[in-house]
């Protein structure tokens, strides 16, 4: 097979997360005969950097050509210490979302056997849990109208919800309930805001048209608390951005560490995968960060955009056979671990 795999590294430990996912892609393609090719691009701080925008054109366009997008992170402490920076790596992240149209970011929450003692929650509440989260990625109020009063004393962030938003992402949430336990959970805050009510509506009207989904209407307060009370209640979690955001952080303590969870962004074209942590700037250049979020990142760019489910599989199972051994970063297991780059090996030698 050929394909072109636009990637872009970003910042913080972007690129050394990325280069790993990327040496797995191509052991994969060695062991297959797959002939991948990867041209990177630039996103985020650096691309202020190199070029003033924090999403290019040249990344654009390189993104809109390509079969598929692998991405690190973005993200810089200048930025993130300097609230009145009026360009931010930030934007080029959100830019490059509405621009290619990546309106739903799945999040799959599954624990591995091998890290049921990682979490700080009790093993008998972590031991199982295999949920999904379809958060919404280009609405709501990261997209909304947002501004400062004229003495800069009042800020504002519009949270703003189409019906067509919202159908089209409970469409795909309940499309994969209908392959998976068959139960919705929305998750939103609907006693207080009228987008969250505008929500209850459209997914309403969309659960009695599918009666074999059993829907769930939960706040995402008491969402937040079951969470972490009893994780394995849930199958397919639907919920708005910024909700989902901070849910699936929240949710990544379950399985250990927030350097273990992946996500694919869709949409209707072109998609994109990208771990769910940020750039960890505490951590960048130190060859510390957990690797697998891109690597399981990686594996599920081959089996969404190129229905490579076997090569898949081996990449899955290359990392469960790490954590197995014991071969993880300091997130895992600060008494003894490894560096990036040697984990990135390990996998890739059982690959
Ligand atoms: N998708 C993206 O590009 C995102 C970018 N950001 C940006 O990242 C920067 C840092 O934000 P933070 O809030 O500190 O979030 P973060 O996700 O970068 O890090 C939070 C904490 O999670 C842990 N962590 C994250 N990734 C890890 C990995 N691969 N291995 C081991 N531990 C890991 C570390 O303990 C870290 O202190 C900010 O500039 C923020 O805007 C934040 C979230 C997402
Ligand atoms: C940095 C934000 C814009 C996004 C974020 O935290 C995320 O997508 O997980
Ligand atoms: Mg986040």
């Amino acid at each position: 097979m050929n394909k072109r795999i636009a990637v872009l590294p970003g910042d913080g430990i972007g690129p050394e997360v990325t280069a790993v996912a990327v040496q797995v892609l191509k052991k994969i393609g060695e062991v297959f005969d797959h002939q991948f090719t990867f041209e990177e691009g630039l996103v985020g701080a650096i691309a202020i950097d190199e070029t003033g925008n924090p999403f290019p054109d040249e990344t654009l366009q390189l993104c809109q050509s390509a079969d598929a997008i692998l991405f690190g992170a973005i993200g810089h402490p200048k930025y993130d210490n300097d609230p009145t920076a009026p360009v931010r790596p930030e934007q080029g992240l959100l830019a490059m979302r509405k621009a290619l149209g990546l309106y739903a970011n799945i999040r799959p929450v599954n624990t591995f056997k091998a890290l049921a003692d990682a979490s700080p929650l009790k093993r008998e509440i972590v031991e199982g849990v295999d949920f999904v989260v379809f958060r919404e990625l280009t609405g709501g109020s990261y997209f909304g109208k947002k501004g400062r009063s004229d003495d800069r004393l009042s800020a504002y962030d519009t949270c703003t919800y189409t019906h067509d938003e919202i159908y089209r992402i409970t469409k795909l949430a309940f499309e994969a309930a209908a392959k998976r336990r068959k139960k919705v959970t929305l998750v939103d805050k609907a006693n207080v805001m009228e987008t969250s009510r505008l929500w209850r509506e459209v997914v309403q009207k969309y659960a009695a048209e599918h009666p074999e989904i059993e829907l769930e209407l939960m706040f995402v307060d008491n969402a937040a608390m079951a969470l972490i009370q009893n994780p394995r209640r849930f199958d397919v979690i639907l919920t708005e951005n910024m909700f989902g955001d901070i849910l699936t952080d929240e949710a990544s303590v379950i399985t250990g560490s927030l350097g273990m969870l992946p996500s694919a962004s869709v949409g209707n074209q072109v998609a994109l995968y990208e771990p769910i942590h940020g750039s960890y700037p505490q951590a960048a250049g130190q060859n510390i960060a957990n690797p697998m979020a891109a690597v399981l990142s990686a594996a599920t760019l081959l089996e969404t955009s190129f229905n490579l489910m076997a090569e898949g599989k081996i990449i899955r199972h290359a990392v469960e056979e790490a954590l197995n051994f014991g071969y993880v970063t300091k997130d895992i297991n600060p008494d003894k671990f490894m560096s990036t780059t040697e984990v990135g090996q390990k996998i890739c030698d059982f690959i």
